[in-house]
């Protein structure tokens, strides 16, 4: 299809024309004689049409921007363009009734929205709508949103503004998502999604309606953009990487690109190379196993599985005896760099497989068979066993995942560079380099694993400041171990009670401690075989640093990582914010290697959240306090029907609106913006409102004098509220009222950590971890594996970065996983 023509209206042509109003529907009308203005504008002389005849009362005379096409454009129509279409309600046929209500193209046909257009329309609604529902406004302003009515006007720019970039948030049927309703937030749920629309249940009232996913009435993109807003504020600014994890669980805002798909006229296009190729990586993704994205990033690597040869020996047998430190005497020494699993295997240890029969069910079981033929069927066993015989192995050298291969060793396919340590011996083990795309080095780095704290960075490692234990059970017991018990407490700080099992279990850690988590130190009676001395231990993984084809260097096993394991830490200078703005602005990519030490405000972000939550019910009968969690879940199954949604009810996914927004939410009149548009639009009829559209509502009735209701009115965005300062930075403010928070800058020298790049299904996940000072403003930043990470595999962390949080910064993700939001920055 060629470009979009305006062919010149005639007189006596039929069109569509405004009538009642701007948002009403749009009628019949035949031009009854044409005007020329200034400027080259036309104003049309037109008489509405009733029964196909000329009505009695002639019309008026208007704008060409009220008046449309008669028939269906011969082209396709660009995003943008100023059209009316024609509105069906869900029960309508595709062939039959439906009224035209004027708006702009959102999306042009493609076949990932099944080849319609989609519509947003000035009142609101958005709806996917064909070719033949759609006729061309005649004439439009230079930029068509400045025709849009005022309450849809600004998030129509914005549209158009960054198209064909959108972030959409990703959902799937049966999601609960915090949807903003009538000025309240409620917790609706997803029926149906159809391309960029979402069909939403209400349950407190049992009404559906299609959002667009894309608008801020969807709870996720509401605290993007607070967020956003918030962080432009800060002058100054530069991109740093959230060093701590949260809300982890929330939906995903994505950034959608639907640029190859859209027609070449259709769009404003962007910096021509990064969205080129951007454009490919990012269209529409459904959810999708995490084994997959392991699958995808490893054939991207190219090489293959070696399995390590293992002398096969026959299995000892057991003669029952009192295991002591004979049982694991091995005559074995090994100097090979291997992975950490099969070191007990090398000394001839046996890991075997079996059935294990329970009932009817029977599955695969991994057990351990030591040297003297005891057999061990759980980590506690082991445990147990390499205390009694006091063996040098570790327990994080055991792994009883069935899926795991502890002889699985990656080897690329082909290498034309290959560094055999790029730590050059400061790391226990090598960290070899290849480059299988071109014969580029990386860059020079002083590689160092131990923070460097630049002048003026007080940070006091002295031991005498640190809090100790006295165990000498390798603190298997957490209740006695003082250090352990740090951990624990913190988990009260945030008022969700303590939690005696968390942290690492074996020395893994499934999940992250958002309060950080406190290791044993120097002052500690405990050996080195500690359970609770994780991360201060030395890289056990064999890692490779390796050319990606799009994202720099990058880093992956070459062994299989169990779930939890720790991989290493993440080491640079340690900057003051002064400094660390004045150095990331001074170079291009000069803030790429920044990890901020931010866990003071994630955790008091965490915990301001649930003191609001305590305040906001202090304003309902004192007997309900205790017991805001209960009242929440039966509300939404009691007869009195649910309430709008609120902090309170943890079974939630995604809603983190900080308490002061949604108490302004809340607290707003149900039908305050309603009764407020209602005013408006009745205001508009007798003057000319914003886009210059003179309204003509006031002397046009209808055939029986009355004025026609127009459908009640939506929104793509909720009334804005601004995000609050933060109420305090209490923890952050004992050390000095200038006191802000510090960087880890890892761009000159660093460890193998400044290499792990970003996805948006990532498998690595970051830790906070006092070791050496308990000062938490410097807690060491520690990565372990959130899965089963299979050797070949590139690990990746969730960087964080909030999109757009830094003005005029853009960087497209290229992490190939089916979950990409689309953008880093
Ligand atoms: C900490 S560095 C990671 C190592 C980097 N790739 C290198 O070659 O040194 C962060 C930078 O890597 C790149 N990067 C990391 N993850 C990426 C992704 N998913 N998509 C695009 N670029 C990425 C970006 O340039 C980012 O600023």
């Amino acid at each position: 299809m060629g470009p979009l023509v305006r062919p010149e209206i005639r007189t006596y042509e039929k069109v569509y024309s405004i009538k009642y109003s701007l948002f009403a529907r749009w009628v019949e009308a035949t031009i009854m004689g044409i005007e020329k203005k200034e400027a080259g504008c036309k104003s049309y002389k037109i008489c509405y049409v009733k029964n196909n005849h000329a009505e009695k009362v002639l019309g008026r005379t208007i704008p060409g921007k009220h008046i449309a096409y008669f028939n269906a454009c011969p082209t396709r129509i660009p995003v943008g363009t100023r059209i009316i279409a024609r509105y069906k309600d869900e029960d309508q046929k595709p062939m039959e009734g439906g009224s035209f209500y004027v708006g702009i193209i959102a999306e042009i046909p493609t076949g990932a929205n099944k080849h319609r257009y989609l519509i947003f329309f000035d009142d609101g609604y958005a709806q996917y709508v064909n070719h033949s529902d759609v006729r061309v406004v005649v004439e439009t302003s230079t930029q068509p949103y400045e025709d849009v009515a005022s309450d849809s006007r600004e998030f129509i720019k914005d549209y158009l503004h960054t198209y064909p970039e959108r972030p959409m948030v990703r959902l799937q049927k049966n999601n609960f998502i915090k949807t903003e309703w009538n000025g309240r937030w409620w917790k609706a749920q997803v029926l149906e999604v159809d391309a960029s629309l979402v069909k939403m249940f209400f349950p407190m009232d049992g009404r559906t309606e299609w959002i667009y996913r894309g608008s801020t009435r969807l709870s996720p993109l509401f605290n993007k953009k607070m967020n956003i807003q918030s962080k432009a504020e800060q002058v100054n600014k530069t991109i740093r990487r959230r060093t701590l994890p949260f809300n982890k669980s929330a939906p995903v805002v994505e950034y959608v690109n639907m640029s190859q798909e859209q027609d070449q006229n259709s769009a404003p296009t962007a910096p021509v190379e990064k969205r080129a190729v951007a454009r490919k990586s990012t269209t529409g993704r459904p959810g999708t196993p995490p084994q997959e994205v392991q699958e995808q990033i490893y054939h991207e690597s190219r090489g293959f599985i070696r399995k390590k040869p293992i002398q096969n020996i026959a299995l000892p047998k057991f003669t029952p005896h009192q295991c002591s430190k004979t049982c694991d005497l091995s005559t074995k020494t090994s100097e090979e760099i291997v992975s950490p699993l099969l070191k007990p295997i090398l000394r001839d240890w046996r890991r075997q497989i079996s059935k294990e029969r329970k009932k009817t069910v029977s599955r695969n079981v991994i057990s351990y068979v030591a040297p003297c033929g005891r057999r061990l069927r759980s980590m506690e066993e082991v445990f147990r066993f390499l205390r009694l015989v006091e063996s040098d192995l570790e327990i994080d050298f055991f792994s009883f995942d069935i899926a795991i291969d502890p002889t699985n060793e990656w080897e690329p396919a082909k290498k034309n560079i290959f560094l055999s340590d790029i730590s050059s011996g400061i790391e226990n083990i090598p960290i070899s380099c290849v480059n299988s795309l071109d014969k580029n080095h990386p860059t020079d780095l002083i590689y160092c694993n131990i923070r460097q704290p630049i002048e003026h960075v007080n940070l006091n490692l002295d031991p005498n400041f640190l809090v100790h234990c006295n165990c000498t059970d390798d603190c298997q017991d957490k209740s006695r171990c003082e250090c352990w018990q740090l951990t624990t407490e913190g988990t009260k700080y945030l008022g969700m009670g303590e939690d005696a099992d968390i942290g690492y279990r074996f020395r893994r850690l499934h999940e992250s401690v958002a309060t950080g988590i406190y290791e044993c130190n120097s002052r500690c009676s405990c050996k080195n075989t500690c359970l609770n001395r994780v991360v201060q231990h030395p890289i056990k993984q064999k890692l490779q640093l390796f050319k990606t084809a799009r994202r720099g260097w990058g880093v992956r096993t070459l062994h299989d990582i169990p779930q939890g394991a720790f991989i290493c830490v993440y080491v640079g200078k340690v900057l003051n914010e002064a400094v660390a703005n004045l150095e990331g602005k001074m170079t291009t990519g000069g803030d790429d290697y920044y990890a901020e030490l931010d866990f003071i405000e994630v955790v008091e972000n965490m915990k301001e959240g649930y003191e609001s939550e305590v305040e906001d019910d202090a304003d309902e009968d004192s007997s309900s306090k205790n017991v805001s969690k209960i009242r929440i879940s039966t509300v939404e199954t009691s007869e009195n029907g649910p309430e709008p949604a609120s902090l309170n009810d943890d079974d939630d996914i995604d809603f983190d609106v900080s308490p002061v927004e949604r108490m302004s939410l809340e607290h707003r009149e149900p039908s305050a913006r309603l009764q407020a548009r209602a005013k408006r639009s009745g205001s508009s009829n007798s003057s000319t409102n914003n886009s210059g559209n003179s309204s003509p509502d006031r002397d046009v009735e209808d055939e029986e004098g009355n004025d026609e209701q127009q459908r009640q009115p939506q929104t793509f965005e909720p009334t804005q509220v601004t995000r609050p300062p933060k109420q305090y930075r209490a923890a952050r403010e004992l050390y000095g009222p200038d006191e802000k928070v510090y960087i880890m800058d890892a761009k000159v020298s660093g460890n193998i950590g400044r290499y792990f790049n970003h996805s948006c299904q990532p498998n690595i996940f970051v830790q906070n971890v006092f070791v050496d000072t308990h000062d938490i403003r410097f807690p060491w930043v520690a990565f372990f594996a959130s899965m089963r990470i299979r050797a070949g595999t590139e690990l990746t962390w969730d960087y964080n970065y909030e999109v757009g949080s830094v003005p005029g910064k853009i960087k497209y993700c290229y992490c190939m996983s089916k979950k990409c939001r689309g953008r880093l920055l």
